[in-house]
């Protein structure tokens, strides 16, 4: 049985504890597809008024007790209650995810499913608990940029690097040596794993941090937000090589401009290149 209720982001911790405590196996948050508020203070990372909490229980649980329960919380009428089909979970999402082509040539294929072309550049990828898996528009602006780019021998730095699926597209279509970093350790993980299962990992470095840090690099490719973009657009800059190629996403059309301005005061004129669902990708080189 699935328990959903919709409800406001401040009591989604006590709905969650309320759904564990009447017995859910599991309960996941998601947005209620209301619009992303920018929390003041916290740059531009966008919060989500309104959640969907939903607990997934065996079939056997009254679930009149449980909307009861519900129903000291939260309104009634925002609990709602079916059953679902029983089945194997943790193969499940691979009805959802199929190979997914970027570009000409660059595909993410799960593993254990065929090649869709004998001469694809094929990166492959299964969902993760880090961002990355090519279904995002942010994600797949780069991987076009990827695509058509003249990759081969660079060196490349993806930075904010989640599941890795950037650099190592990178170094599929001929990067020379790639570096990643993420300030989430569980994102560096997945890109170590990720590297090895595409047996790439002798030519990426991947590592946790904040900043950019030193060194530089032919092209530098960055799907973060535009506030932390913003914020680190000094060091971003610094890290591409004179000549080199910038490429950033995670930008939204209506920040595009601020984003441009602060790579502006740093020697890199950057501009829109591309949008998909509102997102753009910015491009520029550095003099
Ligand atoms: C939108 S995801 C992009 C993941 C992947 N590169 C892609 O294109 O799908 C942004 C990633 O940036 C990381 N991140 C956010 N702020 C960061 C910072 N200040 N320094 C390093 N990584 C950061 C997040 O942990 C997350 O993995």
């Amino acid at each position: 049985m699935e328990v959903a209720v919709r409800t406001g982001k401040a009591r989604a911790d006590l709905v969650e504890s309320l759904l564990l405590g009447q017995g859910a196996l599991a309960v996941t948050l998601s947005d209620s597809g209301d619009q992303p508020l920018l929390e003041p203070g916290v740059g531009e990372t966008p919060l989500w008024d309104d959640v969907v909490m939903i607990g997934l229980f065996n079939g056997d649980i009254d679930a009149q007790r449980v909307r009861a329960a519900l129903s000291l919380l939260v309104d009634p009428n925002t609990v709602s209650v079916r059953e679902v089909r029983d089945q194997a979970w943790e193969r499940a999402w691979m009805d959802r995810f199929k190979p997914m082509r970027f570009g000409e040539r660059l595909w993410i294929v799960p593993h254990g499913m065929d090649a869709p072309e004998p001469d694809a550049d094929i990166v492959r990828l299964d969902p993760g608990l880090a961002f990355g898996t090519g279904t995002h528009a942010t994600t797949r602006l780069c991987l076009e940029w990827l695509d058509a780019a003249d990759v081969n021998g660079r060196d490349v730095l993806d930075y904010g690097c989640g599941s890795g699926v950037l650099g190592i597209a990178a170094a599929i279509v001929g990067a020379r040596h790639v570096r990643c970093i993420d300030n989430d350790p569980q994102a560096v993980t997945a890109t170590a794993d990720n590297a090895e299962r595409n047996g790439i990992a002798d030519r990426l470095d991947v590592s946790q941090g904040q900043t950019p840090g030193e060194g530089q690099a032919d092209i530098v490719i960055s799907n973060i937000l535009a506030g932390i973009l913003q914020r680190l657009a000094p060091e971003l800059a610094a890290s591409v090589r004179p000549g080199g190629a910038l490429v950033l996403a995670g930008v939204l059309d209506d920040q595009a401009d601020s984003v441009i301005a602060a790579f502006g005061e740093h020697g890199i004129d950057l501009a829109v290149a591309n949008s998909v669902d509102g997102w753009v990708r910015l491009e520029g080189v550095r003099a």
